[in-house]
């Protein structure tokens, strides 16, 4: 009971206010990585663009998560707005303690520099060609607080490290494409950043190489302590994190989850989930092949059951076929 109620008092317009806030306010995500409701808007030409429609990601520290998405669903948008390349259009985003919508420029070319690395699909982008392989490793580190003493000692680490020692005085032509992308993680980390981000680094690569550049990632996240956030395409990429993220039309929309699990003949073996997402006000998107196969549109009924919320169409939609007379899979109302 508030002091107003105590004293038999009417609550004033500052008291009612405090009271809506304390009711609406819901809990804020917590995360290294926080982006809520974000929204990137492009024009071009006169055409909007909405690349980013209101989406929500929380990322711990240490985490390594993987992201994927159809093309042009906004994963690389995402990568350019969360390592400080482009800047939003609205909603929150928010890395290391950073908040990249009200981030001044100087801050941001700092930000760039210390906070978060960056490995491009593309290895030719990530390498300077005239520069050895040890000299690229170092160039980031001229740019911050690294004694120069200190600055060949930690880029002949990091390429041990990564299983290209042997590459560290070859230029980037005399490297194959997997020693090109190890090398440039190491560039990405040479600043010891918060989080890497990388965008379909194995895009270019055949299988075995790709393995070979993903196990330097997971190196990097478990030796170096770096968050790593990496856009693929690559299902065999995804599936070897502990978090799959999917963007759908700018949003998350699912997110596999991947666990050890034990059956009862004490037998371990990778269990994954997939679970939609649930902003912080309870909005979640029902998949549309489950609302098209139950009529539900405009309005559904919800119930709340003792361990789970029934979904129902509005009494005023048609009756779902009988089952065996439709080709999609089988499905449930239950949410
Ligand atoms: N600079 C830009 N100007 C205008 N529209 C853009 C720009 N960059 C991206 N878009 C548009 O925004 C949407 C999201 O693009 P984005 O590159 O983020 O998708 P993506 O999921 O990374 O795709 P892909 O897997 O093909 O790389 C697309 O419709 C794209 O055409």
């Amino acid at each position: 009971m508030s002091v107003h109620e105590q004293r038999g008092e009417v609550p004033d317009l500052d008291e009612l206010r405090r009271r809506a806030a304390a009711v609406s306010a819901p809990h804020r995500e917590e995360g290294l990585v926080v982006c809520e409701n974000l929204v990137r808007i492009y024009q071009t030409g006169g055409v909007e663009v909405q690349a980013l429609q209101g989406l929500d990601l929380a990322v711990s520290e240490g985490e390594m998560i993987a992201v994927i998405g159809a093309s042009g669903s906004g994963k690389s948008t995402l990568l350019g707005i969360l390592s400080g390349q482009d800047v939003p259009t609205a909603g929150s985003a928010e890395v290391a303690g950073h908040d990249l919508l009200t981030m001044k420029r100087r801050a941001r070319l700092g930000y760039r520099r210390a906070t978060v690395g960056f490995v491009w699909q593309q290895t030719a982008r990530n390498l300077l060609p005239y520069l050895s392989a040890v000299e690229n490793v170092m160039l980031p580190m001229t740019y911050t607080k690294v004694g120069r003493s200190h600055r060949r000692a930690r880029a002949e680490e990091l390429l041990d490290l990564l299983g290209v020692g042997h590459c560290r005085d070859r230029h980037p032509d005399e490297l194959s494409g997997g020693e090109q992308q190890r090398v440039a993680i190491a560039v990405a980390n040479a600043n010891e950043p918060k989080v890497l981000f990388a965008d379909e680094p194995t895009g270019e690569l055949d299988t075995a190489t790709s393995d070979e550049v993903f196990a330097a990632l997971r190196r990097a996240n478990r030796d170096l302590g770096v968050t790593v956030i990496v856009v693929t395409h690559d299902a065999l990429v995804s599936e070897q994190v502990q978090r799959t993220v999917r963007i759908r039309n700018g949003r998350t929309s699912t997110e596999v989850l991947r666990r050890v699990a034990t059956d009862e003949d004490g037998v371990e073996a990778l269990a994954a989930e997939e679970y939609t997402v649930m902003d912080r006000h309870g909005r979640l998107q029902l998949p549309s092949e489950f609302t098209e196969r139950l009529h539900m549109r405009k309005r559904v009924r919800l119930a709340l059951e003792a361990d789970h919320i029934g979904v129902w169409p509005a009494p005023s939609a048609p009756q779902p076929e009988p089952e065996g007379q439709r080709g999609a899979p089988e499905s449930s109302h239950e949410a």
